[in-house]
């Protein structure tokens, strides 16, 4: 009897624990949404000037996008994805897509041209993903003439500046595994399998992976 209330007592006190570190890391994401603009303190990184390109950086949530930026948003997502979600049982929806990129927590690193012509994109959230505080990049976009010139790697690194400043655990994305040149992109720049990503087997395979980079800040935590 003593035994058996001692152990209960114990897990009591986990949950509270636990409940508590959850409402710890909620509280972070709330926090870091409500942010103006993430990239504000960092001035350096609006501008990109390498091999040929002249670009500027902009963070906004997808509420505060004019409807001629949306509407390029949604054509090179398609343009870019729409065979590959189509390769595999994802299948393609327009609406839902739609609906998934305007979602009002959906925030954007958009780069444009000095004629203001956007050439990538970011679609990114704070968002609690397992109970961890998470960066999650949705889509990273460049129109095909500005890719392999140094622009996908210089956003995905504000993006691990942005979240890490915002104290998130880390940066997750999700890739095709039949999408070519992507995962090397990513492992290129230090990105792992998550430990959430699901493995095949017999039964189940999967045709994409979850890859993140830890926030060296909190890897003890
Ligand atoms: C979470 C997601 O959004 S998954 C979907 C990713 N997006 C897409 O598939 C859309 C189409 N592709 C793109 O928009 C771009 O090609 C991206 C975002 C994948 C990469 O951005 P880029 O600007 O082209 O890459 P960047 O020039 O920064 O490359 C950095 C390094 O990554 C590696 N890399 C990039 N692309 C490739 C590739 N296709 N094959 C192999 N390695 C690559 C290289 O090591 C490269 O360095 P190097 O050019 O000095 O050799």
């Amino acid at each position: 009897m003593g035994r058996k209330s001692a152990k209960s007592k114990e897990k009591r006190q986990q949950r509270k624990e636990e409940i508590a570190r959850l409402a710890a890391s909620q509280a972070l994401v709330n926090k870091a949404n409500k942010q103006e603009d993430p990239l504000a303190p960092f001035f350096v990184f609006r501008s990109f000037e390498k091999n040929g390109l002249c670009l500027t950086l902009e963070c906004k949530l997808s509420g505060s996008l004019d409807s001629e930026t949306i509407d390029w948003i949604l054509d090179l997502e398609k343009r870019n994805m729409k065979a590959l979600y189509e390769q595999c049982d994802w299948g393609w929806n327009d609406k839902l897509k739609k609906e998934e990129m305007t979602d009002e927590r959906a925030w954007y690193l958009i780069a444009r041209q000095p004629d203001s012509k956007p050439v990538a994109f970011s679609h990114f959230r704070f968002d609690m993903d397992y109970g961890d505080e998470v960066l999650y990049c949705y889509e990273l976009q460049l129109e095909k003439e500005v890719r392999r010139k140094g622009l996908g790697k210089f956003m995905l690194q504000v993006l691990e500046l942005i979240g890490f400043t915002a104290n998130m655990k880390k940066v997750i994305l999700t890739v095709l595994k039949h999408n070519p040149g992507v995962k090397e992109f990513f492992i290129a720049l230090k990105y792992s399998i998550d430990e959430t990503s699901p493995e095949d087997n017999m039964i189940e395979q999967y045709p994409y992976e979850i890859l993140s980079k830890k926030n060296k800040k909190l890897v003890s935590n």
